[in-house]
């Protein structure tokens, strides 16, 4: 077996220090408060809606869920998020993605206050991002939680070969910015990459998050590579896989598994997030 990196033990110790973080917030009269608004009934989005709602409780963070139809109109969203962004109680806005086609993502995501933005995808957030900026901001919590990760199984990233496959908003171009403010040298690739098979053979670490099945085999990338598999596939049979094939037994490669990986990931940093936007709104 590939070696497996635990990001659900990392995803709990995250947990445990943010805890200890709320307690203090509550202790000075301040509750973190995250709104996630779902448009639809997409069966994926509720889980992980569910899994967002249930850390929260568990944690002591206030969370509302605004569940709309899926005929929803844009200005209907927008209407919601203009009351959210008034609202002194939520911290942190998030929008489930994806939405329905009559609603443009990007003019929803700019209508969230930079300030509440818990994804990141404001365009100010984004920009602060790709200009590694010193200064707090919101950052997208998959790529966050990515880089929590290497920072427990390759911590000096420092003139590494990174290669991201995949560049979506969500996760490939802020881990592209990530990995860069990290001192990495780093390659985007996506479907008009012509020499993907060099790209894999050559680097040190590898983000896949294209959503396909077996898109990696660990027998194409090098023997001490770290392998980090977004990818959340429901095969028909109704079992949870990546997009990594791990066909090399015995090596000493690292791999994040599906699920037990990247995914707790997410959702703790989701609510480091939400607590460090609470603290910015409490000006202590
Ligand atoms: N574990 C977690 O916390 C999360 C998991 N996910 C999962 O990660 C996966 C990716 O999601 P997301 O980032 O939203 O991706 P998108 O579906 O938005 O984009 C997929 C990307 O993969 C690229 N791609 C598709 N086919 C190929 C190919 N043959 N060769 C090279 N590149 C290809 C596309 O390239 P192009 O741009 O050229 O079309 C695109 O950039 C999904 O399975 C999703 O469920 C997503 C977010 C969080
Ligand atoms: N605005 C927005 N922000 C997001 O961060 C966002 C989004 N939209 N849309 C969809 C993707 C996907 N995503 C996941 C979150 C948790 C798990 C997760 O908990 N995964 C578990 C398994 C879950 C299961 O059993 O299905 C695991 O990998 O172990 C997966 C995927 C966040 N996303």
């Amino acid at each position: 077996m590939t070696k497996l990196i635990d990001g659900k033990q990392v995803a709990n110790d995250l947990k445990v220090q943010i805890a200890s973080s709320v307690k203090k917030l509550i202790a000075l009269g301040i509750t973190p408060g995250i709104a996630v608004i779902l448009v639809g009934d997409d069966p994926a989005s509720q889980i992980y809606v569910r899994n967002k709602q249930r850390a929260a409780e568990k944690l002591g963070i206030d969370s509302e869920v605004i569940h709309l139809p899926a005929t929803t109109s844009e200005e209907k969203v927008l209407a919601k998020i203009a009351a959210l962004n008034a609202n002194p109680a939520i911290d942190a806005i998030l929008v489930q993605s994806p939405m329905p086609a009559q609603i443009d993502e990007n003019r929803i995501q700019s209508a969230i206050v930079p300030e509440k933005d818990v994804d990141g995808f404001h365009p100010q957030n984004v920009g602060a991002l790709f200009n590694n900026a010193q200064d707090y901001y919101p950052m997208a919590n998959t790529p966050r939680g990515i880089m929590t990760l290497l920072n427990e199984y390759m911590p000096n990233l420092v003139g590494k070969k990174a290669l991201v496959i995949g560049r979506s908003i969500l996760v490939g171009r802020p881990m592209m910015a990530m990995l860069n403010n990290a001192d990495a040298t780093v390659t985007l690739a996506h479907r008009h990459t012509t020499n993907l098979e060099q790209l894999i053979a050559d680097a040190d670490v590898i983000v896949v998050a294209v959503g396909k099945p077996h898109f990696l085999k660990m027998s194409d990338v090098k023997a001490d590579a770290v392998v980090i598999d977004v990818g959340i596939n429901r095969l028909a049979d109704g079992t949870l896989v990546g997009d990594v094939l791990d066909d090399m037994p015995d090596s000493e490669q690292l791999l994040t598994p599906v699920p037990g990986g990247v995914g707790p990931m997410t959702i703790a940093t989701l609510m480091q997030t939400t607590v460090e936007l609470a603290r910015q709104h409490s000006t202590i």
